[in-house]
């Protein structure tokens, strides 16, 4: 397995927000992540990405227990990540932003690195939007530059936090043509959304996350029949 939670574990005081996780994802594997509000769906990610410590249990990622191995070594390991707000550094152009997630994901140098941003930015569509600031994108454009700056640092698994939202019915189309591109190219996908007939367009696998709890985990249509998920997204897009 590329990642394995066990046991998972995260209280702010009485508050639990992960409780006895368990989680694997497969090389290549693309699964879904589903949950309301407060879910604590964005904890999880915070938690595989280093930003948050676990109260208990463990993460393994690519054969190595990540207790204790900061943020900027989990991205190297291969961990890269999208923020539900893009992100970017908004003065730099896009093609700026990339060379930094490049240089600092990969380790070499911007000479190094240039044209592998280069393949990137086209195979996200944005190459004509190379030299253009990142502060004057639209949002479908923002979200893709979020999604190519993570793959700039070469992930091994690429964590999705709700890109789909916000977006018109056709650009939410058009983004998830480009994320299954993505997925050939052999990168693992772990993917948080509201918008569900997106995700169930791309993944292999769905889990439903509920007060911290994983709830129902499964072949994503056969998940979303389930009575309980039902009750849980009444109210919810589905
Ligand atoms: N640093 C923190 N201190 C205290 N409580 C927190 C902290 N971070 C998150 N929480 C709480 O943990 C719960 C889970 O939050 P989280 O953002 O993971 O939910 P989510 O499932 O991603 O929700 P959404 O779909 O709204 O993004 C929420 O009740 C939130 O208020």
């Amino acid at each position: 397995m590329l990642l394995e939670v066990t046991g998972l574990r995260k209280s702010f005081g009485s508050i639990v927000v992960a409780d006895a996780l368990d989680l694997v994802v497969a090389p290549g594997e693309a699964v879904g992540i589903i949950g309301p509000n407060g879910a604590g769906k964005t904890t999880l990610f915070n938690l595989i990405a280093g930003g948050l410590t676990p109260t208990a249990g463990h993460i393994r990622f690519d054969g190595r227990d990540l207790l204790g191995v900061a943020p900027p070594a989990r991205c190297r390991a291969g961990i890269g990540r999208t923020h539900q707000i893009p992100q970017p550094f908004e003065k730099l152009t896009v093609f700026e932003n990339l060379l930094v997630g490049a240089v600092y994901g990969r380790q070499k140098s911007e000479r190094e690195v240039a044209q592998a941003c280069g393949e990137i930015l086209e195979r996200l569509g944005l190459l004509r939007r190379a030299n253009a600031l990142a502060g004057s994108l639209t949002l479908l454009e923002r979200k893709r530059l979020e999604m190519a700056r993570a793959l700039a640092t070469a992930p091994k698994l690429l964590l999705l936090d709700e890109i789909a939202g916000g977006l018109t019915e056709g650009e939410c189309g058009e983004l998830v043509a480009t994320i299954r591109e993505i997925r050939k190219t052999g990168v693992a996908i772990l993917w948080i959304e509201h918008v569900v007939h997106a995700l169930l367009a791309v993944i292999d696998r769905l889990v439903v996350l509920n007060f911290g709890r994983k709830i129902a985990e499964g072949e994503p249509k056969a998940v979303m029949q389930r009575p309980d998920v039902h009750q849980i997204y009444i109210g919810i897009e589905a």
